[in-house]
């Protein structure tokens, strides 16, 4: 689904990342984890894209990135998710529209997708809040509603970098369930997170691969995580 071979990535000076192989599987759930700045978002933008690798190749869906021209990026753009580690919402339209936005860009038909909106929101406990605007949400509900952006295109896989950030456990734990019950439905899911209590917590859950990066390179965590 998503493979890196042999992938490296500077931003000009010194490479932040070397030698880099991983297969990410369809319905597989995967953490990524390493120290702050060691590569985990640099990691995650390669592999849908947002960043092109300077050695070493990303295959994507069966097709390599760097063949890859603004059309295919926007169809990848689609089957892929992405839950950003700081979201971004246009303050001055109330969260369903927010939500709703890929859709009006992708030209769909909004009102036949009402329904699917409706649920959406409902799914990650935002029902009630659908008219509410940016500013007035949570750190918890800010969050939810990034899941539900990364949701509103159906993709088959899940890029969520650091999705726990600015919550407390309680919440950390309805969106680790939530993103456990998207696997469940056949989602392929990364999680990037410096939370080793939320990794710990997830293993009763779901079957869960541990990869660390540290100094550029990627190793698989041992069980004493
Ligand atoms: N656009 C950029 N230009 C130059 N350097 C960058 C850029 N983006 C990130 N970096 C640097 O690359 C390194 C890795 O950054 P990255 O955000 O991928 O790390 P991270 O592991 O996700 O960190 P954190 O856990 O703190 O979010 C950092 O030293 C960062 O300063």
């Amino acid at each position: 689904m998503i493979e890196l071979d042999s992938l490296s990535y500077s931003y000009g000076g010194d490479a932040l990342l070397r030698g880099i192989s991983l297969q990410l599987a369809p319905g597989s759930f995967h953490f990524l984890t390493g120290p702050s700045g060691s590569g985990k978002t640099t990691l995650m933008k390669l592999c849908y894209g947002a960043l092109q690798p300077t050695g070493g190749t990303v295959t994507v869906f069966g097709q390599p990135l760097e063949e890859m021209n603004r059309d295919d990026i926007a169809w990848l753009r689609r089957r892929v998710g992405v839950v950003h580690q700081e979201a971004h919402f246009l303050d001055h339209m109330t969260l369903v529209e927010n939500i709703a936005l890929p859709l009006m860009v992708s030209g769909r038909d909004l009102s036949a997708e009402a329904r699917n909106l409706k649920e959406l929101m409902a799914w990650v406990g935002l029902g009630a809040r659908s008219r509410a605007y940016p500013p007035e949400l949570s750190g918890g509900e800010r969050q939810r509603a990034a899941l539900a952006r990364a949701l509103i295109m159906s993709p088959e896989v899940i890029l969520a970098d650091e999705p726990t950030g600015n919550v407390d456990w309680e919440m950390s734990q309805r969106l680790l369930a939530l993103l456990v019950e998207l696997n469940r439905m056949g989602k392929t899911v990364l999680i990037a997170t410096h939370d080793l209590a939320l990794i710990r917590a997830a293993k009763s859950r779901v079957q869960a691969r541990v990869l660390r990066i540290a100094g550029g390179t990627l190793q698989y965590a041992g069980a004493d995580l």
